[in-house]
């Protein structure tokens, strides 16, 4: 499976996934992930993750609002995090296959482009 970036995957939606595909496998995601600055596998490389520390509460509200927002616009849904009040975490994986699948690499280069107001220490 050849990898694709950021800036092509931004330009596709996600299909609506009922099962029936084939997850990535870990070396596969590895490899497309290469293209996702701060993502890391988790969950035996079944699930993608990134990790933020905001300036403050509301603005990890904000930055999940604007997940919600790109997420209902593509059918396909992150799992959202916050722990201690400002790390906030986003987790992708495809429930229907129980991995991953290409709408979470589109999710998070979608994600990716959402204005964050980041911690400055
Ligand atoms: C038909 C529709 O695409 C599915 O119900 C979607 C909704 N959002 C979803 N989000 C995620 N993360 N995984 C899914 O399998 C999923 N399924």
């Amino acid at each position: 499976m050849a990898t694709q970036t950021a800036e092509q995957l931004t330009k596709k939606k996600c299909l609506p996934c009922e099962g029936g595909v084939d997850p990535y496998s870990p070396d596969e995601a590895k490899a497309q992930l290469s293209n996702h600055e701060g993502w890391y596998l988790t969950h035996e490389g079944q699930r993608i993750r990134k990790d933020w520390k905001v300036k403050n509460f509301l603005a990890g509200m904000d930055f999940f609002q604007k997940c919600a927002e790109v997420a209902e616009a593509d059918g396909h849904h992150p799992d959202l995090h916050i722990e201690g009040y400002r790390n906030v975490s986003v987790e992708l994986w495809t429930h229907a296959i129980g991995g991953l699948s290409e709408n979470d690499f589109i999710l998070a280069a979608k994600i990716d482009q959402l204005p964050i107001e980041l911690a400055s220490k």
